[in-house]
């Protein structure tokens, strides 16, 4: 059997799409994602990205970290998925249903509404989620925020001198984040504009991470150092965040199709 799938990206955090909205393949495991994301073996991606049929959506989006694991939100692979799918869609996530619709900047999508409570992160046990009273060498008093996905936010005087391969994987496993974390470093450079880099749960650096970049403008807004409309420049690029007076967050970006391709399910058994 040969199984179809479109190579995307989202400034450059990358992504193998593959729509099986018809529901015909068998399940993926967490060791046939591993091999088809891996660079050297597989197609290589950041996410492997399934679409299965809803009831209630468009479409189930399934998503898997480039380690196998399944997980939430994906934000950079939903404006993916929703060029790929053209009209204005919904996607049920395992982190909730958003909406995503073509726009003149790219793909636009309500990525729904923040968590913030501590248990909501999750973190181990109650603490101000605001500066949790934690340090890890340089990277001291995070913000914690859920937007779908658990992230840790470290605002700091520049993210490009900040040894993320050596403290993300630290952050990422440590006992506080019982479903580990996503770790951003973030410089505010102004009242509209954050830089961003992002250690990702389950992958490492990548060029961008869209959820990154909204949990990244809540926390800036929460402590009151941006406006409520920012942008989030990444290494991939940058991405137009807004926490509108509905508590709900937008985030507009583009997305890109790289190439279309197909493989023999037997090749990755
Ligand atoms: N690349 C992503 C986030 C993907 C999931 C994340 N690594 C996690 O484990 O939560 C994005 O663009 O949001």
């Amino acid at each position: 059997m040969r199984v179809e799938f479109t190579k995307m990206h989202g400034l450059g955090n990358d992504f193998v799409v593959i729509d099986d909205r018809a529901d015909r393949l068998p399940a993926f495991t967490p060791e046939r994602v591993r091999m088809l994301a891996d660079r050297h073996v597989g197609i290589g991606c950041d996410q492997f990205i399934l679409l299965k049929p809803s009831a209630d959506a468009t479409c189930r989006m399934v998503i898997h970290n480039a380690d196998g694991g399944e997980v939430e939100a994906c934000g950079n692979a939903s404006r993916a998925v929703g060029l790929l799918l053209g009209e204005p869609a919904t996607l049920q996530t395992l982190g909730g249903t958003i909406a995503t619709r073509p726009d003149s900047a790219g793909i636009s999508v309500d990525m729904g509404e923040p968590r913030l409570g501590w248990d909501e992160i999750p973190l181990a046990y109650a603490m101000d989620t605001l500066a949790m009273p934690l340090g890890w060498d340089e990277l001291e008093q995070p913000v914690a925020v859920n937007v779908g996905n658990p992230h840790a936010i470290f605002f700091v005087p520049d993210c490009d001198a900040v040894p993320l391969e050596q403290l993300g994987p630290q952050i990422e496993h440590d006992a506080v984040f019982p479903e580990r974390v996503n770790v951003n470093v973030a410089t505010v450079v102004g009242r509209e504009t954050i830089r961003l880099r992002v250690w990702e749960r389950g992958v490492g650096l990548t060029r961008a991470c869209g959820t990154g970049a909204c949990a990244t403008a809540v926390a800036a807004m929460r402590r009151g150092l941006t406006e409520r409309e920012v942008t989030v420049i990444l290494p991939g690029g940058p991405l137009r965040i807004g926490w509108g007076a509905d508590n709900r967050i937008t985030m507009t970006g583009p997305a890109t199709v790289s190439f279309r391709g197909s493989f023999a399910w037997d090749d990755f058994a």
